[in-house]
């Protein structure tokens, strides 16, 4: 049993198609082994925007033609998802193994995340997920299924869905517990959102944010460290502005100052920020890092990327 560092790997860093995963997720997994190589249990969870996104399209497209005969709902297709991205992480992790020689379990958790059924989330969506498509196709887009677009941190418009906040990991224990031997890989897509109704726990139409279920993670779990890869080797101030600022080793109370201030979009680098300030601020010596997935274990050996502090 040694100390733990939980990774969130972002759903657009893993790409758009099922070859870009592979590829993307074997440069995940040299990360994660060089993680481990610094003698920490590592627990790897990730996001599932693009991919969710994907499969409720094509599965309620099929639906519609009469190619299959269910609709599917968000948490059933997050559950697919998961499934798809564990399958890729663990096996991306395990072949970087045993080209190292080494010898260690790789497993996925399918792990439901409790919501609350009356979570503002519910009523107005803010989480990004599919494809990015331009104004004009999102605009026909929302006439045709009813779905909300918005933009997306200049990189074109995405379907946006209910996220409510993350209560409690259900399968949290197990988590821990598998977490002593193996590599596990844990609250993949935030998670699928259950909702509690006379003591039974009900899929929610929602996709949970993974960055703030990956730090609730963190902390029930007593992580020493909460790493965040995804597609910038850093947080900026003045993003995509002329003036334009790398943040480096920051304390959770500027970053606080620049949360205020309006730097971060909302539905990519703000939640990543307020989760990486929610694990800092747990306890004293929590250290959160953002960084690129290719600077991971450079970001934890040499203070490279964004770093925040208590
Ligand atoms: N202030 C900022 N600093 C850096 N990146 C930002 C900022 N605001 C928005 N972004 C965008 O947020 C993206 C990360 O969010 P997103 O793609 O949703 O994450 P994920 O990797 O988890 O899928 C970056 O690639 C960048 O385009
Ligand atoms: N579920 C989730 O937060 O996915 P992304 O990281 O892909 O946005």
């Amino acid at each position: 049993m040694g100390n733990k560092i939980v990774v969130a790997l972002g759903g657009n860093a893993l790409g758009n198609t099922v070859k870009e995963q592979l590829e993307l997720a074997s440069v995940a997994a040299k990360s994660i082994v060089d993680l481990m190589e610094t003698g920490h249990d590592i627990i790897v969870t990730h996001g599932n925007g693009p991919q969710v996104g994907m499969i409720s399209k094509a599965m309620n497209y099929a639906y519609e033609k009469n190619i299959i005969g269910t609709e599917l709902p968000m948490a059933e297709s997050s559950a697919l998802s998961v499934g798809y991205i564990g399958f890729h992480l663990q096996n991306a992790i395990q072949n970087e193994l045993r080209k190292r020689g080494m010898n260690k379990g790789v497993a996925s958790v399918v792990t439901q995340v409790l919501v609350d059924k009356e979570d503002g989330g519910f009523r107005n969506p803010t989480k990004p997920i599919g494809a990015f498509v331009a104004k004009e196709e999102a605009q026909m887009l929302e006439k045709e299924t009813g779905y909300k677009f918005v933009e997306d941190s200049g990189r074109g418009y995405r379907r946006v869905i209910a996220s409510p906040k993350p209560v409690d990991i259900i399968e949290l224990e197990s988590i821990r517990n598998l977490s002593d031997h193996s590599v596990v890989i844990a609250c993949g897509g935030g998670g699928i959102p259950v909702i509690e109704e006379n003591g039974k726990l009900i899929g929610a139409e929602a996709v949970i944010d993974k960055d703030l279920t990956s730090a609730l993670l963190a902390r029930l779990i007593d992580a020493d460290v909460f790493i965040i890869l995804t597609a910038v080797e850093h947080v900026a101030i003045n993003f995509n502005q002329p003036n334009m600022k790398k943040l480096e080793v920051i304390t959770q109370k500027e970053l606080k100052t620049y949360v205020g201030e309006g730097h971060f979009a909302a539905g990519s680098m703000l939640p990543k920020v307020l989760a990486a300030m929610d694990f800092t601020g747990s306890g004293k010596n929590k250290k959160a890092i953002i960084t690129s997935l290719e600077n991971s274990s450079r970001a934890l050996r040499e203070n490279a990327g964004t770093i925040i502090i208590s």
